[in-house]
């Protein structure tokens, strides 16, 4: 490891002095012009984290859902999953050092990873369509190289994609080929096989519109159209040709307004649904005969997949352990119906796919889903073999039950949430059982629910507890909360601070609209007319009633 030559390549890439970013949930995320550094840097750390583990690593260059002129990159570990914690610090404090420091800092990361230097490194780049995403990452595989890594560039690729292609590389090819060629094929196979299953499909006549969110999404289904085109037809919307990424559209923006996004032709109960920018997100939504929009949004795509997977595990005669994983922004209502009507059991994690897939991992079958359309379900290795074993083994109807499951196994991307494999799972689920976006929105109805966003000037002064779902500083937060909640039926309210944003994060659903606001609005304004020794936000950064109300 040539550290002298490492440092006079970072001079390309200098650090701006003083500017220190953290890698949050998702990464480094922040306007492009402050990220040549950090590029150049997590080369070099996807390098050193490719020789501890003896495994191809992933980088990709996004800022998934954030407007146009940000960019973000994040690293990806030998499964496929995000990268562990403790190497999250890493990639902070190699982030934040000063140029004359670096070489220090990495010879630390060294030190106390046992990396060994003569280990070969192998890293796979992708990026979305940002304008900026290209030079950035250019800086990345500039710091692969200064350290002696091999690499492959793919270019543009959705986020899923790119874990798709660290999972198949490090499983010797087991979970798939690691081409665009291999994706595309893999999931379209299992998709057309399970249309095949399906009475009223075969006929070409299925389809659904798509957001793309003038994102990656657009061009890679586009690739991909072709290979499932027997069983289904997308209508492309705000594909990248005239529009701004993210703008207006795409699937955090359908998910915070709960509304349709412009750009796309919607009659009453047409099935659409919306991608995030890095295509790592699904939400599926339709208007009414009155022109109500009607918005399905992950906890729905959990309780419909989960439901479908135990029916097949029934039908199958399989007595497997299914659990699905949420986090405390899962409309209650979801949470009950899947615990009392389906008999699922559900955990809750804190916010964030790397902690809901942790704890997937631990079922034989796995399914997990933010409220805003992350997931996937994860099958572990010796339940995928006996399904696929049954599949061959048995005939009749739980034969065919146990091939369209060994089918779904593998239309879902196990390496993380994927809003193309999402469609497709969901396209075959609603085929097969013959439910219109109606019904499928029918099992159960939402809680009427909303989520403020509230900047302060600390947003650390709150810590919480039990999944997030409980304040435990500062004190009497809580316990305020608690007061306010108790007076609504089935209320719910919780406020954390953000993993992204620079700010904080109020959350309130209740069985009315009217207890609804009744209750976000109080729970948002504790800081402000609470008692103030309770105060979240101190007096002093006072913001009026209407703010709170109004930053979402
Ligand atoms: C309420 C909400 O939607 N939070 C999002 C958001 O995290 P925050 O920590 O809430 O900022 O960004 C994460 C990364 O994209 C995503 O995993 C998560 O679901
Ligand atoms: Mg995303």
């Amino acid at each position: 490891m040539d550290l002298e030559a490492v440092s006079k390549r970072s001079a390309f890439h200098a650090k701006p002095q003083g500017l220190i970013l953290q890698y949050g949930t998702a990464g480094f995320r922040t306007n492009a012009q402050h990220l040549d550094h950090i590029m150049f840097r997590m080369g070099l750390l996807a390098v050193l984290r490719s020789k501890q583990t003896r495994s191809t690593i992933g980088v990709m260059v996004t800022a998934s859902h954030n407007p146009e002129e940000d960019n973000g990159v994040k690293l990806v570990d030998p499964l496929g999953e995000m990268l562990a914690p403790s190497w999250e610090e890493h990639a902070t404090r190699l982030a934040s050092a000063e140029e004359q420091d670096l070489p220090k800092v990495l010879a630390a990361i060294v030190e106390r990873e046992a990396v060994d230097p003569q280990q070969t490194a192998f890293i796979v780049v992708g990026r979305d369509t940002r304008p900026s995403s290209e030079k950035l990452s250019q800086s990345v595989i500039d710091g692969v190289t200064v350290l002696g890594g091999q690499f492959h560039d793919y270019g543009l690729l959705t986020t899923p994609q790119l874990h798709y292609m660290v999972y198949c590389r490090n499983s010797e090819g087991r979970y798939g080929q690691a081409t665009i060629e291999g994706y595309c094929q893999k999931l379209s196979r299992a998709f057309v096989e399970l249309m095949k299953q399906a009475s009223c499909s075969g006929d070409g006549s299925r389809w659904v519109k798509v957001d793309c969110a003038n994102g990656i999404g657009a061009l890679k289904l586009k690739e991909m159209e072709h290979y499932f085109r027997q069983g289904l037809s997308v209508l492309l919307f705000n594909d990248g040709t005239e529009g701004r990424l993210n703008h207006l559209c795409g699937a955090d923006f359908v998910k915070s307004q709960q509304k349709p996004p412009q750009g796309m032709a919607m009659k009453p109960g047409d099935r659409c649904c919306s991608f995030d920018g890095d295509a790592d997100r699904i939400v599926y939504y339709y208007c009414d005969a009155a022109g109500r929009f009607h918005l399905i949004d992950g906890d729905k795509i959990a309780t419909l997949i989960s439901s479908f997977l135990k029916e097949l595990l029934l039908e199958i005669g399989e007595n497997l352990n299914i659990g699905v994983v949420q986090t405390a922004y899962a409309n209650g209502s979801s949470t009950r119906y899947l615990e009392e009507v389906m008999k699922v059991p559900v955990y809750c994690t804190k916010t964030g796919v790397k902690h809901l897939h942790h704890k997937a991992q631990e079922f034989d079958i796995g399914v997990y889903f933010e409220a805003n359309g992350h997931g996937t379900a994860l099958f572990s290795e010796a339940v995928e073999a006996r399904i696929k074993r049954l599949a061959q083994e048995l005939e009749d109807e739980k034969g065919r039950a146990a091939r369209m499951l060994a089918s779904f196994i593998d239309l879902f991307n196990q390496a993380a949430g994927d809003a193309i494999s999402d469609m497709l799972v969901i396209e075959a689920i609603l085929a097969l059982k013959g439910l219109s976006v109606q019904q499928w929105d029918a099992i159960y109805a939402d809680l009427p629910n909303r989520q403020l966003k509230v900047k302060v000037a600390d947003r650390r002064v709150i810590s919480t507890t039990d999944a997030e779902r409980q304040a435990v500083t500062p004190p009497g937060l809580q316990e305020a909360i608690n007061d306010l909640v108790k007076k609504y039926k089935l209320a719910r309210a919780f406020v954390r601070p953000s993993g992204t944003e620079d700010v904080v994060r109020v959350y309130a659903e209740a069985t009315s609209q009217v207890s609804w606001d009744q209750s976000t609005d109080r729970v948002g304004n504790q800081g402000t007319q609470g008692r103030s020794k309770h105060s979240v936000f101190g007096s002093h950064h006072g913001f009026p009633l209407t703010s709170v109300n109004t930053v979402l």
